[in-house]
């Protein structure tokens, strides 16, 4: 006997840029999901084209469009790797479509972070500054090492991305750094340092470090060190392809149909 369910559709947002092109490819060529808009900003030149097509390949007869609400309503679910401001307003539109959103933007701040939570009253919200099962592993061993170690073991979060990031600490080094507070059992916000520059002073015992690196292509690096006198634990992630944060939000999209409406995260897609 066939199943006649329709697959989920799914739309796209911001589908012109690096993970946007990345995810219109994946669900595009998906068996369990249908790819059934693509949203970019008012004014970009790829409106009113097909989005296949203004990638350079053939066809996926879905339009480019700037009328996002339009989209959503077709929808099942919203991916979306965009700029704070524009997720903001996604999340609004896809809590009245009762879409499920996929958040992946980062340089959140709590205003950003309050209206997610404000839409997430009517629809499924998974949000994550790294939806690759890499650093998510990464994280539940940061919180497992952080909660061994007392604060004679400093901890240290660099992280590389490519020239073209607009935004630092990046998503997954804050990630990081809230799973080694919660694990130590502090508050990161009082205890961050990022951006040293100039006569600092001393470490102060118990803070917990930032320092990005930006340069040419590099997708995303991260590493979490933890450095006592004579020795240093250093837990890495390397990312080389961006599939692997795409697949991850695919995956988050076809876990949240039919859930509860609230706020989720890539922990509780992955069950880590
Ligand atoms: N959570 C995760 O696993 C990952 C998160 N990210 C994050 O995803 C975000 C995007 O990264 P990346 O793809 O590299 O960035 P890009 O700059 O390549 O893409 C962002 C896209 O969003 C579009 N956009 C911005 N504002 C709007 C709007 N109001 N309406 C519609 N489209 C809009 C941009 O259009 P325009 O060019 O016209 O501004 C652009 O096409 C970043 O915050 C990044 O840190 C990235 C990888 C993995
Ligand atoms: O901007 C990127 O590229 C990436 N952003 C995310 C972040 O800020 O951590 C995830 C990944 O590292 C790539």
């Amino acid at each position: 006997m066939s199943d006649d369910t329709p697959l989920p559709g799914i739309v796209i947002t911001g589908a012109s840029g690096r993970m946007g092109q990345m995810l219109v490819k994946l669900v595009a060529a998906s068996d369990k999901a249908r790819l059934v808009g693509a949203v970019e900003r008012a004014g970009h030149p790829w409106i009113g084209q097909d989005i296949g097509t203004a990638m350079g390949g053939a066809a996926l007869g879905v339009t480019v469009t700037d009328d996002a609400l339009d989209a959503f309503a077709k929808a099942q679910a919203v991916i979306d790797f965009t700029a704070p401001a524009a997720s903001v307003e996604f999340a609004a539109l896809a809590a009245q479509a009762r879409a499920v959103h996929v958040i992946g933007t980062t340089g959140l701040e709590d205003e950003h972070l309050a209206a997610f939570r404000a839409a997430a009253r009517h629809a499924v919200i998974v949000r994550a500054g790294n939806m690759s099962l890499g650093v998510n592993l990464l994280t539940r061993l940061t919180r497992k090492v952080a909660e061994a170690l007392d604060a004679d073991w400093d901890i240290e979060i660099v992280e590389a991305h490519h020239r073209m990031k607009v935004d630092a600490p990046s998503g997954t080094a804050l990630m990081l750094g809230e799973a080694a507070a919660e694990g130590r059992g502090i508050d990161l916000a009082s205890h961050r340092d990022s951006g040293r520059d100039g006569i600092t002073g001393a470490r102060k015992r118990g803070d917990i470090g930032f320092s990005a690196i930006r340069g040419g292509d590099v997708v995303g690096e991260h590493d979490v060190i933890f450095a006592a006198d004579g020795e240093r634990i250093v837990l890495r992630h390397l990312a080389t392809d961006r599939a692997i944060f795409a697949r991850g939000a695919l995956k988050a999209a076809l876990w949240g149909q039919d859930r509860k409406p609230g706020e989720y995260d890539m922990m509780d897609v992955l069950g880590l």
